[in-house]
């Protein structure tokens, strides 16, 4: 599914007013029609319900609903702040469609407004201001925001919290965004409510379908897609039935210094289940006792180190190679790390955890990541290697331009974690969930990444069908298990169904 920006949403609204064709009056009553259904499948008519219009079509929006709700027996309170004395065409008409429904109670606020008396079981409905937004909010509009955040009631955004942009909202003024319980979002999710800095304004997001229209989808170009599971099921390659171990890949596990073994288990214990061949676990001598134990179908190659990784290994064998989990920081580790990525021009890499921290203390070796490289950066590790902002549009920017300018793949991982693409295309992840924020969880994620690309699946698409299986043998463990009881291990547990899930998604 593609994310479009605010002017291609325009534009796919006027393709579609223009060919279905629909009056834009219509089309507005559909999108209402979509926003009142919703509230009603959460909310019963006990609820009274307060509607902020701003004077757009977002505005347009909410009237229109305040009307359908009306008409379902909702007691419905409507403000409808117009302070410039100007509407757009379609909210003027839904404000003449509300004169002829008694039990609404409106008004026009055109310059002072007094806050209604809220219960706490009201609803409020932001209406204000949606994609049009074109500069943040200040003055009495501010104020409003400001009012209706400190409310005690659930808020229902129409198409985008009032206050927060499509997409850029690092220089935005935060007190001045809605904070909604939920937002109705209409067609597609904007970029903004992927990130995971705004998923405070957003609450729980639900996105309508309002016939928008197909063809013009398809053919407008976005950088930014959301992965469906339609797309990753199709990529999975069939098992050679007369294949031997092989044919499914050899692949390379460079982690866990002495202490952090678990993370050399997790990786490979997650490579191993998915689909690999044959691994090859390149570690520090004192974690032989725990990994022969742990991990009996992995084969150990003992560092020269006691304690540390120290030596590079010959990529020759391999048909992937991981670099990083649990490898620790020291000196010689870096070093270590270095040699091993100029020696692993033949086979894909895998970069993870402490090796990217390690480049983020030598940024220089940065230039030695050989293409087609995947790294596997949370926040506080992209951070590190690349950008000091906290802000997370900026993170997916500096991301987008990383993955370009070395010609590599990043995966930003997070709420829905990001696949940069080095042509510069950005895929979202939507499996997941806050469960699998937990120790060990990106490790696993490695393994699994590790495994596909021994397989012989390119680096996009073990990228992409690395990371939506990761989330999704979460979700199943999430499913059977509390978020909160979700370890590392649950996700590796969970990782056979599924795969099944997937494997036989189209049968
Ligand atoms: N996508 C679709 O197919 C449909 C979307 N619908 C709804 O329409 C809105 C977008 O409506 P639009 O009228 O374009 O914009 P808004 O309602 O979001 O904003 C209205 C005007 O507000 C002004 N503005 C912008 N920023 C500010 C600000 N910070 N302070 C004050 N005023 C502001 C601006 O006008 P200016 O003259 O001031 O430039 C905006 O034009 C979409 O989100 C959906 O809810 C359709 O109803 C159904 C189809
Ligand atoms: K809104």
């Amino acid at each position: 599914m593609k994310v479009f920006s605010q002017r291609q949403i325009k534009e796919l609204e006027n393709y579609t007013i223009e060919n279905e064709p629909i009056a834009a009056i219509d089309l507005m009553e559909r999108a209402a029609k979509k926003v009142a259904a919703t509230i009603i499948k959460h909310y019963d008519n006990s609820r009274g319900i307060i509607v902020f219009a701003g004077p757009g079509n977002n505005g347009g929006d909410a009237l229109a609903t305040a009307r359908l709700l009306a008409l379902e027996n909702y007691k419905v309170e409507v403000y409808l702040f117009n302070p410039n004395d100007h509407l757009s065409a379609d909210c003027e008409a839904n404000k003449q469609r509300l004169d002829t429904l008694a039990n609404i109670s409106f008004n026009e606020v055109t310059s002072k407004f007094q806050p209604p008396q809220l219960n706490n079981d009201d609803i409020i409905i932001d209406g204000l201001f949606g994609i049009g937004l074109n500069k943040p909010l200040s003055g009495g509009f501010a104020a409003l925001v400001q009012f209706i955040n400190t409310a005690a009631v659930e808020v229902i955004a129409i198409d985008m919290p009032s206050g927060l942009f499509c997409n850029d909202n690092s220089d935005n003024d935060k007190r001045n965004i809605i904070r909604a319980t939920r937002t109705i979002t209409f067609h597609s999710p904007k970029l903004s409510q992927l990130l995971v800095d705004n998923q405070e304004y957003i609450g729980k997001l639900e996105v309508v379908d309002i016939g928008l229209s197909e063809e013009k989808s398809k053919e407008l170009y976005s950088d930014f897609e959301i992965v469906e599971a339609e797309q990753v099921a199709a990529m999975i390659k069939s098992r050679n039935a007369f294949g031997h171990k092989g044919s499914f890949g050899h692949a390379l596990l460079i982690a866990g210094h002495y202490g952090m073994a678990g993370a050399a288990v997790l990786a490979a214990k997650a490579s191993l289940r998915s689909g690999l061949g044959k691994l090859t676990l390149h570690t520090p001598i004192k974690n032989n006792d725990i990994l022969q134990t742990a991990i009996p179908e992995a084969i150990l190659s003992h560092d020269f180190s006691e304690t540390i990784f120290t030596t590079a290994v010959s990529s020759e064998a391999y048909n992937a190679i991981c670099l990083g989990p649990g490898l620790g920081k020291e000196p010689d580790t870096a070093l270590a790390v270095l040699e091993q990525l100029q020696m692993s021009k033949k086979a894909p890499l895998v970069v993870d955890a402490d090796a990217l921290n390690i480049l983020g203390e030598h940024k220089s070796w940065l230039q030695e990541l050989p293409p087609a490289t995947i790294l596997t950066p949370h926040p506080a590790e992209f951070r590190r290697i690349q950008s000091g902002s906290t802000d997370a549009f900026t993170h997916l920017v500096d991301a987008q331009t990383l993955a370009q300018r070395l010609n590599i793949i990043v995966i930003l991982k997070g709420h829905y974690t990001a696949i940069c693409a080095p042509n510069g295309k950005t895929f979202f992840n939507p499996t997941g969930n806050s469960g699998m924020a937990t120790a060990g969880s990106g490790d696993v994620l490695s393994g699994i990444i590790t495994s596909l690309l021994a397989q012989q699946y390119s680096p996009l698409e073990a990228s992409l069908l690395g990371v939506y299986f990761h989330g999704l043998a979460g979700d199943l463990a999430q499913a059977d298990l509390e978020e909160e009881c979700l370890i590392a291990s649950d996700i590796i547990k969970y990782l056979p169904l599924a795969f099944k899930q997937l494997k036989y998604f189209h049968k």
